[in-house]
């Protein structure tokens, strides 16, 4: 058995708030700080190995154990499904997904069958399935405000942070899907195996919260 608690974060976006909530709590996190290609750290100060993955990839490798915890956005957690625990809403990463449209644009004003589309099709399904509506999707890898602009679809449904993206390409949001920011994951019999260590680090990231919360 691993003696080191793994923890999997999330490259690109979210990678330098999530160490940054990590040295607040006390943890030197130099090794994933300096520059270089390595995808694995293991933490000077405390006993945690962080693992640099893209954010689907944070899921399975928590699904599967071989990482115990992971930070990752709720909307890669609402597009995958989860066979985890989420035990904590970390504050940071937050945006939104959106249903948009062309400006002018009226998606709900015709019968016929709307093309949507968008990077996370689960999301995207369940949000018209509650609607009881039947749409098509169309999977999109990215800039996927391009599809309506293209003429593919009608709509998108996409993450929303500032707007800019929207705005600079003629697009409007015309409904709020889900609220999106990141989440710390725990694998289930790690939470068992684990359980002293890992309540320790919940510990001190609930408490770091709670602190940025009142700061505010
Ligand atoms: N404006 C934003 N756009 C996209 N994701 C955002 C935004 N703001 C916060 N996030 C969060 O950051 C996470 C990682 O996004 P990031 O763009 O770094 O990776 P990605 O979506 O896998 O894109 P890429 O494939 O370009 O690396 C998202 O899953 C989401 O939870
Ligand atoms: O509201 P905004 O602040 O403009 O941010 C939202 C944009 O950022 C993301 O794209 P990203 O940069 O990750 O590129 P991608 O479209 O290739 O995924 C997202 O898909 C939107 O396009």
């Amino acid at each position: 058995m691993r003696q080191n608690l793994r923890i999997a974060l999330t490259k690109g976006r979210l990678q330098d708030k999530s160490v940054e909530l990590f040295e607040a709590i006390g943890l030197d996190c130099s090794p994933i700080r300096s520059p270089g290609r390595r995808l694995i750290h293991a933490l000077p100060n405390y006993p945690l190995e962080a693992v640099l993955a893209k954010a689907p990839d944070v899921i399975t490798y928590v699904e599967h154990g071989v990482c115990d915890l992971g930070i990752v956005g709720k909307d890669t957690i609402l597009e995958q499904g989860k066979s985890f625990y989420e035990v904590l809403d970390l504050g940071f990463g937050r945006c939104r997904f959106a249903l948009a449209v062309r400006e002018g644009s009226d998606f709900y004003g015709t019968y016929r069958t709307r093309r949507v589309a968008s990077k996370y099709p689960n999301v995207t399904k369940q949000f018209f399935a509650r609607k009881g509506m039947d749409v098509d999707i169309i999977k999109i890898e990215g800039s996927v405000e391009l599809a309506p602009i293209l003429d593919l679809a009608d709509g998108i449904v996409d993450i929303v942070e500032t707007g800019a993206t929207l705005r600079e390409n003629g697009l409007v949001p015309i409904e709020d899907v889900a609220q999106v920011s990141a989440r710390l994951i725990v694998n289930t019999a790690s939470m068992k195996l684990h359980k002293a260590q890992i309540e320790d680090l919940i510990g001190r990231c609930e408490a770091e919260l709670k602190r940025r919360r009142e700061e505010t």
